[in-house]
């Protein structure tokens, strides 16, 4: 079965991660399947707006999959695979249409990153969000932090990143975070009609916002910046806070079962 679904809705390119079993963490097979579907759906006329979610209820995204990433255990090893989602986070960051997050269930880790990387974050009520990378010995290291630090304000942005607490969407909201959530028990109707109703002008006038959006980054200065970020991510996962927080995290799943 694919680890990344992709259809089309009215206009939208709708990517589904489908491991909901694994809490829908990013695999390899989910980073290149999302690199392709990105650059299908910029490509695509009948595009206008990418939307990018999880399957189930239960998570958005939890983020890199910490059992099939443990066996990466040096700088070395685990550059080339921040380095890989940090092409894919960059790309979504830059596309030229819109983007959506919409948060079915918890965003955490690398899961808070890929949010962040959309234009919009719409999410469903009773979900956690964190920037967890520090609890785990890490900083994020997809880029994460330089996307919050340029759609968010910089001491909120600073107070999610450095605490790397677990928030709720409505903390999350307060912080900037997240742009809206539902209130009705059908979250998933509601969410489809705020992005529907977001995105209700022709597909030149919404890639013309998010041309002149893009126009004020410096990208150069942006791709060095997130370069640091993923070489910097890399050398803390080699050291051993990170490794024994993780064997801290599997042994606890192991303990239960
Ligand atoms: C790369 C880096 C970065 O940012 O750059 C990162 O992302 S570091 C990765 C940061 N992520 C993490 O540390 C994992 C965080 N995960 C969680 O906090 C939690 O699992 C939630 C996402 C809140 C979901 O809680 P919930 O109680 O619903 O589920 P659970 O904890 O029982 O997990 C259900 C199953 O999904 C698995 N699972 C959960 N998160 C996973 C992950 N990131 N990678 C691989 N497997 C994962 C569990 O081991 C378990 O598998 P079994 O059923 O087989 O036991």
């Amino acid at each position: 079965m694919s680890s990344l679904l992709e259809s089309r809705k009215d206009g939208a390119a709708i990517l589904t991660i489908n491991r909901s079993l694994k809490r829908n963490a990013i695999n390899y097979d989910v980073m290149e399947e999302m690199l392709e579907a990105i650059s299908r759906a910029e490509a695509d006329s009948s595009v206008s707006y990418i939307i990018v979610t999880g399957s189930g209820e239960q998570s958005f995204c939890s983020g890199g999959d910490v059992r099939e990433f443990h066996n990466l255990r040096t700088e070395e090893e685990a550059y080339p695979m921040l380095r890989k989602m940090g092409t894919v986070l960059e790309r979504l960051f830059l596309c030229k249409k819109p983007t959506v997050a919409l948060l079915n269930g918890h965003a955490v880790g690398g899961g808070s990153e890929l949010a962040i990387a959309c234009d919009f974050r719409i999410s469903r009520s009773n979900i956690q969000v964190g920037f967890i990378q520090g609890s785990i010995g890490l900083t994020t290291g997809w880029g994460g932090t330089v996307f919050a630090l340029e759609r968010m304000k910089s001491d909120h942005a600073m107070q999610m990143l450095i605490s790397a607490d677990r928030y709720s969407a409505e903390e999350a909201f307060e912080k900037g975070y997240m742009t809206y959530i539902t209130k009705s028990a059908n979250w998933h109707s509601e969410a489809y009609e705020y992005i529907g109703n977001l995105f209700k002008r022709s597909s030149p006038i919404l890639s013309s916002y998010k041309m002149y959006w893009l126009s004020r980054l410096d990208q150069d200065k942006l791709s060095e910046r997130i370069e640091q970020e993923i070489r910097n991510c890399a050398r803390l996962w080699a050291k051993d806070e990170h490794h024994i927080a993780v064997e801290a995290f599997l042994n606890r799943k192991k303990k239960q079962s």
